[in-house]
């Protein structure tokens, strides 16, 4: 291929040669003045893919993915339909684990400037299960989809996933994608026809009208239930039958059907906040149920619950062992759990020890969870509070130099600077981080060094195989 073809817009093909972390595959053209590098997300080593140029840089491109046209010699053949959520599904586990492993290491050498990383570096865990892992999922109703078969886009009704690189597009999902539940993604079809029998038409993402937007279901895998909620605008509401919609969904599902939920959002962006609104009940309860190490949660659709409940298990052992070493005194100070979402870390550590544990997060309704929760495991050491981590630690300066030990848990956009200087502050000596973003986590670690913290130990679990994601728990003590 020639440098010039290299223009934003134009779709390219090239063959991936390195992976690169967060899944991004890597081509090259040699020119006189070096290595061009072509960055193509969501692809691996020995793919030939067809990609469109987005950036032009002088000596990169960043691309968009638009379709493998050749496998690499290391995927293998799955019964499941591809789908965005789950690139490297048709790739080995052992080999999904060796890059993960690599890039993430790299990740922090680079941006952590973490040079001893091989040293301190301590597990990787690998999930139990490694298809059919998920407790949620979340599917997209859109009024243009997209037949795999004929490989042509189609104006009319689609319920399934978004076409990768498309905010707009939505392929149907036939048959199970491999990561969340077999017997409902094999039924999902059937939701689609019943919608789309109603008469009502599905969203239309670049008119921003129609009725059908989401559908949003949690797993129980304690219970084996499922909990749905339907999220549609409110235009022609009136020509929507709730109660046969409700009567359908019961006598699909059964007795798997923990609870039936409706949220009308008329929200034009296609973001989380498209998903959220005030719910209707239209069957059944408003959570779910889980078991994790002993303890019972019950959670609701918008809080915050690991997604791989098995391998959360194994997350959570390892963070809590970080928070124990070296730390015999840990009752005599007080435990944070920030970004504590359902409290599920904060309560473990509560019923392991005598320490007082304080969880922070921001949605109410995890916290309202975690304080139900904690009632019924019968844990009296904790204290939960709904409030933004940073105006928490701002409004609470009493804490300083009381706190022992501090668990943090961002989001994958990491924690804000100002949070983190307010948390170094508290100048507690034991700080586990868990982080599902390496590379923000990696960003973070520059400034609890330069505040006086080791790096003791770091642990990486795969949470989210089949994607680029992982998790790190990294142990720091000053
Ligand atoms: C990765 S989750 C961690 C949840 C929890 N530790 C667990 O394992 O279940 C991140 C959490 O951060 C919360 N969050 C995001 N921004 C926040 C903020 N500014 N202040 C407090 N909590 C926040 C989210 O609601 C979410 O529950």
């Amino acid at each position: 291929m020639e440098l010039a073809e290299i223009k934003r817009g134009n779709i390219i093909t090239v063959t991936i040669t390195d992976t690169a972390f967060g899944g991004k595959g890597i081509a090259k053209i040699n020119t006189p003045d070096g290595d061009y590098v072509i960055f193509v997300p969501n692809t691996f080593t020995g793919q030939k893919v067809s990609a469109r140029v987005v950036k032009r840089r002088k000596k990169h491109a960043e691309c968009k993915l638009v379709e493998i046209i050749e496998k690499s010699h290391l995927e293998e053949d799955m019964p499941f339909q591809p789908i965005s959520g789950a690139p490297f599904i048709n790739l080995p586990i052992a080999v999904q684990k060796e890059f993960k492993k690599d890039t993430c290491l790299n990740v922090y050498k680079r941006i952590g400037r973490c040079n001893n990383i091989e040293e301190v570096f301590d597990k990787y865990i690998e999930s139990p299960e490694v298809f059919h892992y998920r407790n949620k999922m979340e599917y997209s109703f859109s009024a243009i989809g997209y037949d795999l078969k004929t490989k042509e886009e189609f104006d009319g009704f689609a319920l399934g996933f978004k076409k990768r690189g498309t905010w707009w597009i939505v392929e149907n999902l036939e048959k199970e994608s491999g990561i969340f539940d077999e017997e409902f993604e094999n039924k999902l079809n059937l939701i689609k026809s019943y919608c789309e029998n109603s008469g009502l038409p599905a969203w239309h993402p670049p008119k921003k009208v129609g009725f059908f937007r989401y559908l949003v279901v949690r797993k129980s895998y304690k219970d084996n239930q499922l909990l749905l909620k339907l999220v549609t605008s409110d235009t022609n509401i009136e020509k929507f039958d709730f109660k046969a919609f409700t009567d359908f969904v019961v006598n699909l599902l059964g007795d798997r059907l923990a609870g039936l939920l409706h949220t009308i959002n008329n929200d034009i962006g296609d973001n989380a906040q498209s998903r959220i609104g005030d719910d209707t009940l239209l069957y059944g309860k408003s959570t779910i149920n889980e078991d994790l190490l002993g303890l019972s949660f019950e959670i609701s659709m918008q809080s915050f619950f690991q997604t791989n409940p098995k391998c959360a298990e194994l997350l959570y052992n390892k963070t809590i062992e970080y928070a124990l070493e070296g730390n015999e005194n840990i009752s005599d100070g007080v435990v944070m759990d920030l970004f504590c979402g359902t409290g599920t870390i904060g309560q473990i550590i509560a019923s392991k020890t005598n320490a007082k544990v304080i969880g922070v997060d921001i949605v109410e309704e995890a916290i309202e969870n975690a304080k139900e929760n904690a009632i019924k495991n019968n844990i009296q050491n904790v204290e939960f509070f709904a409030a933004d981590v940073n105006k928490f630690l701002f409004e609470y300066p009493e804490y300083q130099n009381k706190i022992g030990t501090i668990i943090l848990d961002p989001p994958r956009a990491g924690i804000s600077g100002k949070a983190l200087k307010r948390v170094i502050e508290l100048n507690a000596k034991h700080i586990v981080y868990v982080s599902c973003n390496p590379a923000t986590q990696a960003r973070d670690m520059e400034d609890l060094f330069s505040a006086g913290y080791e790096l003791k130990k770091l642990s990486l679990v795969d949470q989210f195989p089949h994607t680029s994601h992982v998790e790190a728990i990294a142990l720091f003590q000053k």
